[in-house]
């Protein structure tokens, strides 16, 4: 009997037998479009769209920016499958519920995992607008487990160390035909593919706002205190997002080779004189700014 958190194997397999139902396309690309970045969806030749609540199983997104839709076709002649809307564990899912896309992704045959996503500017010296190629993250849910420790921090400002966690994607009972129960994480971040990347990115003239840096997963749906920016800051992170690790993790516990973008859509907060709010209506703005260019270097990568 499984006794895991979900879903099972075979659950996911009939989710892609499914799914191989409705197109002809057999992807060996998966990409993930995060807030405001689904533009490249439109980018897909000879397209089978399938929306997610046609698909049985399947979780649906709630999120502004996020339309819910998977996209098969050919991407300059390389045939994917493209998220067009994630899934985020603020919008009510469990963890796991949230990277079900990428377990059938799997068992469709895909190999290489694209995330993309947008994220605060936690590193002083990156602008909005910046793109970061993800070489490191923090599994801040992961690392943290089901801690409920809340305490202030200072007489203006808390630390909501519950909120900015979470809990593992891989938690639960392991199905050793997914993956390993104990999950080795140096290198989930693909070296060549990031080299790849960066070198499309200075083609294409993106040099002066091209950034390498390490992406710190929190829980959301709240952005950062100024004391949360500043503890994500001592933790080493350099952009701080609400997605995109727990995907890493389980495309890594497949066997995948991932690899990823943030775009920089604000920056953090690391001063009380200068502290400003973030909105989820800038996030997607900067997202439609930056879209061509993203869009420009999906395609040359
Ligand atoms: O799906 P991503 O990680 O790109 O979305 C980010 C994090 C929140 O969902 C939202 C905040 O504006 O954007
Ligand atoms: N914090 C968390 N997630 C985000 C942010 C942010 O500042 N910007 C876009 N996604």
């Amino acid at each position: 009997m499984w006794m895991g958190q979900g879903p099972s194997y075979e659950e996911v397999h009939e989710i892609a037998k499914t799914l191989e139902g409705k197109t002809k396309y057999r992807p060996t690309l998966g990409i993930v479009c995060g807030s405001g970045l689904g533009g490249l969806g439109d980018l897909v030749e000879e397209a089978d769209i399938i929306p997610y609540d046609e698909i049985p199983h399947f979780p649906v997104s709630t999120v502004p920016g996020h339309m819910g839709k998977l996209v098969f076709g050919k991407l300059k002649g390389q045939i994917v499958v493209l998220m067009r809307g994630r899934l985020h564990c603020y919008e009510g899912y469990p963890m796991w519920k949230t990277t079900i896309p990428i377990r059938v992704m799997k068992a469709l045959g895909v190999e290489t995992l694209f995330l993309t996503n947008a994220a605060g500017g936690i590193n002083p010296d990156f602008n909005t607008g910046d793109i970061m190629i993800i070489r490191d993250h923090i599994d801040f849910a992961g690392l943290s487990g089901e801690c409920v420790l809340r305490g202030a921090n200072d007489e203006r400002d808390h630390i909501d160390f519950a909120g900015l966690s979470g809990e593992c994607v891989l938690r639960g009972a392991n199905d050793e035909r997914f993956g390993p129960r104990f999950l080795a994480t140096v290198g989930t971040w693909d070296d060549a593919m990031n080299e790849l990347a960066e070198k499309a990115a200075k083609e294409l003239g993106l040099g002066d706002i091209l950034r390498r840096g390490v992406y710190v997963m929190i829980g959301g749906p709240t952005f950062e205190t100024v004391a949360e920016s500043r503890l994500l800051k001592n933790f080493g992170a350099d952009a701080v997002g609400m997605s995109t690790v727990a995907e890493a993790l389980v495309g890594r516990h497949m066997g995948m080779k991932v690899f990823g973008i943030s775009l920089i859509t604000d920056k953090c907060c690391l001063d009380y004189t200068t502290a400003k709010v973030t909105t989820h209506e800038e996030v997607l703005a900067i997202g439609q700014k930056r879209a061509k260019d993203l869009q420009s270097l999906a395609l040359k990568i």
